[in-house]
């Protein structure tokens, strides 16, 4: 049974079609990456998906149970994270308390010191736990943003756009975090660097106008004539 799955799901602004008619299906502990042009979107389906954007039509079911209606924080409750451009971080709190607070809904209190020291040890800022959250580089606020979904344990991780800024080394340590985490944890990743998107998914979703153009394996999708005109062949994205 899929971890994930909607049907005809679709999100429209006004006249503008941002999302049609989208049957996506994530099985349990795949790493998926979702691809696509800019404003062909990709924000806007994770946002449906997480609970931040209410759907114009269609439905969502996760782990068998249909959640269209769902408010965010019940979906976390069901162990889904969405991670999203360091928003979420407290600059003026410590590395630590920025992931207790993360950890809060998810986490029995007794355990929460060893969830936190766990997660970012995990992420590599192991050393860093008593630094105020705002003195970290970018890369590592990145991180952090990471490590404050997974202290919740989530059985679906969504990430977006996570090595946007981050530095050489920084996107080797996401690549090798992903395949340690495979398996475990169902991963959707947004992620723009190809590279990252070729060398860590099982399999890729490509988005275009709203609607999705292909799926597949990483190879097949790098194959796929359609989606080299739509998106490989053209921006800065091929790199
Ligand atoms: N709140 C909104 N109001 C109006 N239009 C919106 C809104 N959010 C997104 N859109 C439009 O919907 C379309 C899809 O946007 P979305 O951000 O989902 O694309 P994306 O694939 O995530 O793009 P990017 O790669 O640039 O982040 C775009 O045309 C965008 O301008």
């Amino acid at each position: 049974m899929s971890l994930l799955r909607t049907r005809g799901l679709s999100r429209h602004f006004g006249g503008l079609i941002a999302v049609e008619g989208v049957d996506f299906d994530l099985e349990e502990g795949e790493v998926r990456a979702l691809i696509g042009p800019n404003g062909a979107g990709k924000s806007t389906l994770v946002g449906m998906i997480s609970g931040r954007i209410p759907p114009s039509r269609g439905t969502i079911e996760f782990d068998g149970v249909e959640i269209t209606s769902w408010p965010a924080h019940k979906r976390i409750m069901a162990g889904m994270s969405y991670t999203f451009q360091i928003t979420s971080v407290f600059p003026g709190l410590p590395v630590r308390e920025n992931v207790a607070l993360a950890a809060r809904r998810r986490v029995p209190q007794g355990e929460v010191t060893q969830a936190v020291e766990a997660a970012l040890a995990r992420v590599g800022l192991g050393e860093r736990i008593d630094q105020e959250a705002g003195d970290l580089s970018y890369g590592h606020q990145r991180l952090l943003e990471i490590a404050m979904g997974l202290v919740q344990r989530p059985r679906l991780l969504i990430l977006d756009e996570p090595t946007q800024g981050l530095a050489e080394g920084e996107v080797a340590q996401f690549k090798a975090l992903i395949r340690d985490l495979a398996g475990a944890t169902t991963i959707l990743l947004i992620e723009h660097n190809m590279q990252v998107v070729m060398e860590v998914a099982d399999r890729v979703s490509v988005l275009n106008f709203g609607e999705m153009l292909a799926q597949g394996t990483p190879e097949e999708i790098r194959a796929n004539a359609e989606v080299q005109a739509a998106y490989l062949g053209g921006g800065d994205a091929a790199a």
